[in-house]
């Protein structure tokens, strides 16, 4: 195994960070008229649905706990606006089939695309890692370097707890299959879904810390790419990882 690729300064793309069309909107300006709007809306929802999974978990004390409920309720009450006199939902908040990304090719911008088809595939990213609009993730932020690497970076509070005061293997392993996925896929190659990762967990993973996560293809054999990747705290690597990722025969 070659070594990782070191974080350079310039990295040269972002590979999950929303675009500026993605930047939340300015606070009070109501609810959104626009896909930007609805986008900025549902990361800023995002955010407060993370918040409350962080305060469903850490308050011991129940009187705090009720105090925090409120007060993000508040907030999620000021962002949604006024309702529609009819009670009709909004439309980026209407119910929808459950996502599959298995068959579509998702954006690099991490922006999730039109809704004017209102498809039930959702375009860009909306994993539960990565994802600026997906409670469940961190977000972990990813950003491709100029040697085609990629590097996401994250803070793990508590919800993300495994064994006390380290992050659950699980997630380790989600963060590195997530980079890797990135990694693997430079401008213009077919997608491709792992086929194998391997993980060691070489030393705790703490919450509440700077953690950056390293994926790089090591080579390419046809239609398999075969990666690896650290996760780090620090000078401290606390998992390394390789893996398989291979593009369906019909995909050429
Ligand atoms: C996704 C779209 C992105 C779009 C661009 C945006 C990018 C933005 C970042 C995205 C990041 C995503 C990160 C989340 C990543 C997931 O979550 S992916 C989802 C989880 N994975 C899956 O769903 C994959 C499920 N598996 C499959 O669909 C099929 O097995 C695959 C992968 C299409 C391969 O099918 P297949 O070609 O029929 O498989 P098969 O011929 O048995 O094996 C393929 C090759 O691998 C070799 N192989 C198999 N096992 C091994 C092994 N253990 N060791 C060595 N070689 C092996 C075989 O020998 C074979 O080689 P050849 O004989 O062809 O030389």
């Amino acid at each position: 195994m070659t070594s990782a690729p070191q974080a350079g300064p310039g990295a040269a793309s972002t590979a999950n960070t929303p675009d500026a069309a993605d930047a939340p909107d300015a606070p009070g300006d109501g609810a959104a008229t626009s896909a930007d709007g609805a986008r900025g809306l549902a990361e800023r929802a995002a955010a407060l649905g993370r918040e409350l999974a962080t305060a469903l978990v850490s308050a011991g004390d129940e009187a705090r706990l009720a105090a925090q409920l409120r007060e993000l309720a508040a907030r999620l009450g000021g962002l949604a606006g006024p309702a529609p006199a009819d009670g009709t939902p909004p439309a980026d908040t209407r119910a929808r089939p459950a996502a599959h990304h298995g068959q579509e090719p998702a954006s690099r911008s991490g922006a999730v695309g039109p809704d004017e088809d209102d498809s039930p595939v959702r375009r860009g990213d909306i994993t539960p890692i990565s994802s600026p609009r997906n409670p469940l993730a961190p977000p972990l932020v990813i950003e491709r370097e100029a040697d085609g690497s990629a590097v996401g970076r994250a803070s793990l509070p508590l919800q993300y707890q495994g064994p006390p005061e380290r992050v659950h293997g699980g997630i380790v392993c989600l963060m590195l299959d997530q980079v890797l996925g990135s990694a693997a896929h430079p401008k213009g190659a077919a997608p491709a879904y792992t086929r194998v990762l391997e993980v060691e967990y070489l030393a705790a993973t703490p919450l509440d810390a700077p953690l950056t996560v390293r994926g790089w293809i090591e080579r390419t054999e046809g239609r398999k790419r075969f990666l690896a990747g650290t996760v780090a705290h620090g000078d401290t690597i606390t998992a390394r990882a390789t893996g398989l990722w291979v593009a369906p025969r019909e995909a050429g």
